[in-house]
């Protein structure tokens, strides 16, 4: 579905981001990119949506083909007619505006009314809030809350292939967890995912296959299951919280799942 072959980037002169990158992305895939700050994952997604020329100095060398079309010169808006949408670092909700007004505004993608309304349905039975807040103003959501929205905004396009850029930045533990199974909700009603993480038991948790990225290479390229079991990954990206974090997220699990059955609710206690 997505390939990507010999990705160089740099943002003139003197910075060289990505040295080479190779990835491949199946239909029915979920891949995280993995890497510490300025490892390049930001770039990668840049350069997939067609938004990094948007960075002054940027250049961009190598394939990048999505069911066989190259997407080198599409225009931002033009990848998210194909399907291919990115959801940026950050959340960039529209502060001012509505929760509704936000989801219309992410219906670019969708071709007819019928399309987008039954976007609007899926987006509303994956985030029951934002049904609640319909006519709330965006910026009163909660951090987690406006992650749903950027997230929730991104499927109003149809998406079939969706790229995440630290949907975890800043949320709390429940919250990161619960973003996590609605990913892979997202993701088994046939939407392909490319999660871009610093929250390494996250993405591993989330994924099926994922790649470290360093200094702009590719260190290491594997299915999570073999990534997880990695000492390279064990020592600098799980560094013994792994455990640790396991039980911490079962305990918010628990958590959450006795506040929800205490209002009455059962949807996230699966
Ligand atoms: N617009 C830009 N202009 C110049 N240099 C940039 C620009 N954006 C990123 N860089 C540089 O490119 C490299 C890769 O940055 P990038 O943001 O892709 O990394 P990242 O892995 O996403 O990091 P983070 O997790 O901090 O967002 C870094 O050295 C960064 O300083």
């Amino acid at each position: 579905m997505l390939s990507i072959r010999d990705l160089r980037v740099r943002y003139g002169r003197s910075v060289a981001a990505l040295h080479g990158i190779d990835l491949d992305v199946s239909p029915d895939g979920v891949v995280a990119v993995l890497g510490s700050n300025g490892a390049g994952k930001s770039t990668l997604l840049r350069a997939i949506s067609g938004t990094l020329r948007m960075h002054r100095g940027s250049i961009a060398g190598g394939d990048i083909r999505y069911d066989g079309k190259p997407l080198g010169r599409l225009d931002p808006a033009a990848i998210v007619r194909l399907g291919v949408v990115g959801v940026p670092e950050g959340r960039q909700v529209f502060a001012r505006m509505t929760v509704d007004e936000n989801l219309r505004a992410g219906g670019i993608g969708a071709r007819s009314a019928d399309l987008r309304a039954a976007a609007r349905r899926r987006v509303h039975e994956l985030f029951p809030v934002l049904a609640e807040r319909a006519k709330q103003r965006a910026g009163l959501l909660s951090g987690g809350e406006q992650q749903m929205l950027a997230i929730g905004r991104a499927l109003m396009s149809g998406p079939k292939l969706l790229l995440l850029d630290e949907p975890s930045l800043g949320l709390a533990p429940q919250v990161v967890e619960r973003i996590g199974k609605i990913i892979r909700e997202i993701h088994a009603q046939g939407t392909a995912v490319v999660l871009v993480e610093q929250n390494a038991v996250m993405a591993l948790n989330v994924a099926d296959h994922a790649i470290v990225l360093e200094v702009g290479r590719v260190a290491l390229a594997g299915t999570t299951a073999e990534l997880a079991r990695s000492e390279d990954v064990q020592r600098l990206y799980l560094g013994g919280h792994a455990e640790s974090q396991a039980t911490a997220d079962a305990e918010a699990r628990d958590a959450e799942i006795r506040r929800a059955r205490s209002r009455g609710l059962t949807r996230w206690a699966g």
